[in-house]
């Protein structure tokens, strides 16, 4: 790792040349600089009010909107992304600031609950038990490459950080330099005029792995936010584990979230979901965790009715630039892979890219026997690329989906014939996936309360939580019980006159 000050450039996508400015790569004393500075803010930031903390959520959005269009224009350079995607990711940005916000002035994440003594009770007394949420700490947290703006500097991963109380550090994607200094610019403006201890945010960057994993080594860092490659998670999980401090790592990783379709919908509708299916494949160039990678439907006339309409969209596709060159080529190896596997049909090709930074969606096809025999065939390509396993029976497709490894999601298309056998696989995929969909496409992922981003391993590599939607502020909270404890020397949501969401002996109140 750099010991003196060094620079590093972006790039623009679209043509994979250094675009300026410099940006400083950061040293090792900038990351033991920035977790001190964290350590350092973690009292006084846990201690702020809601109404603080919300406000503080709320201001990083409106820092990140004052940027306007230079923030999009910047983003869309160094990613390849249009501006119209960008413009809603923003969008989606903002509003999880937001709603983040609201969730920490509900005062429910604190999860209080009391058991009240009862010094009567025999054989035993029960002591009085008051158990409240707190935070864990200082946050690592890693911009990923494909969302420059919601999962990068003021991502899901940052906002739940913030609003648990957890100063954040992040290590900006090495793809999108100017983008995530911008945003952290609104960030760290924010928290001036919010009043925030210094340190509660602090932000590093630079080309290489050494920087993220002396991040995760430090001492004072508690917990670990990551989108990216499996690779990249579990190097970071074994860094967490093999610390002498071990810390939890909340990485979301690969998945090729299969979507089933069943033979009435395919009676009804086959073309037009093979269109549909089509625009989900190669939204964003396929760059998306959550993009269907894996067909799974009965051969006959509708799955054919399906494969043809897929096939013509598949020609209208242009070739779209990806977000590094780096990216393109681990897709264009990862599909040649995929096209050269026995029994691997290659259906389709979109419009055929520059071979540098851009690349052509790609359909294959395969008899289910070969996956059940190969199940590398069940593996992630990152990028457009999806494979449509031809089933001869419903046993060989629960067959499939039983050999999977943990999904973010899996897609059902069904007709109200189709609900039976549609039941028949849902205990199983309960047990692989983190969303269960009807009759729509994974891409796209609602910012909600009932959301759920994540799913065994190696979707993530943690199945009992979610990277999307306000439940994942409980990846950074835990719990602590205040037994027999004075009232004055109470934290304040845990004392008779508070006005907290609580439960009493189990029930709310
Ligand atoms: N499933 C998904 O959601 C995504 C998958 N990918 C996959 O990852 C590949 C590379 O794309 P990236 O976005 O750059 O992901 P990546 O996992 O290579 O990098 C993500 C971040 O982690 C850091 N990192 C990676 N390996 C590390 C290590 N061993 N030690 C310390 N830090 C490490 C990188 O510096 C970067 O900041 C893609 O070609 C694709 O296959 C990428 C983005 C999303
Ligand atoms: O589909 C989405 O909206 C989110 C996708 C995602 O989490 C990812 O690609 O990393």
């Amino acid at each position: 790792m750099q010991a003196n000050s060094e620079a590093f450039r972006g790039h623009d996508a679209s043509t994979g040349e250094e675009i300026g400015p410099d940006f400083p790569v950061s040293t090792a004393s900038d990351v033991d600089e920035a977790c001190k500075a964290a350590a350092q803010a973690f009292a006084a930031y846990r201690a702020t009010s809601s109404e603080d903390r919300a406000a503080f959520l709320e201001a990083i959005g409106d820092e990140i909107m004052a940027l306007g269009d230079e923030l999009l224009e910047r983003a869309s350079k160094e990613t390849g992304l249009p501006l119209a995607r960008l413009t809603g990711e923003r969008g989606r940005t903002v509003n999880q600031l937001r709603l983040f916000a609201q969730v920490v002035r509900s005062d429910r994440w604190r999860g209080v609950r009391i058991d009240p003594a009862m010094p009567d009770r025999t054989p035993l007394p029960r002591p009085d038990l008051r158990l409240r949420m707190v935070p864990l700490g200082p946050v690592a947290v890693f911009g990923a490459s494909n969302f420059p703006l919601a999962f990068s500097t003021a991502g899901g991963d940052t906002a739940s950080a913030l609003a648990a109380g957890c100063p954040v550090v992040v290590k900006g994607h090495p793809a999108h330099p100017g983008t995530d200094s911008m945003v952290a610019g609104a960030i760290l403006k924010a928290a001036k005029t919010c009043g925030m201890p210094e340190g509660v945010f602090g932000h590093l960057q630079g080309p290489g792995n050494e920087l993220g994993s002396a991040l995760v080594r430090n001492p004072h860092i508690a917990a670990v936010g990551f989108t990216g490659s499996r690779g990249g998670g579990l190097a970071l999980l074994e860094i967490a584990q093999q610390r002498p401090v071990p810390i939890p790592v909340f990485a979301e990783m690969s998945s090729v979230n299969p979507v089933i379709l069943f033979e009435q919908a395919l009676a009804a509708r086959g073309s037009a979901l093979g269109e549909a299916f089509v625009g989900s494949l190669t939204m964003g160039a396929g760059q998306f965790c959550t993009n269907p990678g894996l067909v799974l439907a009965l051969e006959g006339e509708g799955l054919a009715a399906f494969e043809k309409a897929a096939i013509a969209a598949m020609g209208d596709q242009p070739a779209q630039t990806m977000l590094t060159t780096g990216i393109r080529d681990a897709y264009a190896q990862g599909k040649g892979v995929l096209g050269s596997k026995d029994k691997v049909e290659k259906l389709a090709t979109g419009q055929v890219g520059n071979g540098k930074t851009c690349e052509a969606a790609e359909l294959f096809a395969v008899p289910a026997s070969a996956v059940l025999a190969d199940a590398s065939l069940l593996e992630e390509v990152f990028g457009a690329a999806s494979l449509i396993v031809r089933c001869s029976g419903r046993d060989e497709m629960k067959a499939i989906l039983k050999a999977m490894e943990g999904q973010l999601t899996a897609t059902l298309h069904m007709d109200e014939g189709d609900r039976e056998a549609a039941g028949e696989l849902l205990p199983i995929l309960e047990q692989t996936c983190g969303r269960i969909l009807a009759n729509g496409w994974p891409t796209g992922v609602e910012v909600s309360h009932a959301m759920v981003h994540g799913g065994p391993y190696p979707a993530t590599s943690d199945g009992r939580t979610t990277s999307v939607g306000t439940m994942a502020i409980e990846r950074f909270l835990r719990p602590v019980c205040y037994q027999d404890i004075p009232a004055e020397l109470l934290p304040p949501e845990l004392r008779e006159s508070a006005k907290v969401p609580n439960l009493v002996d189990g029930e709310p109140k």
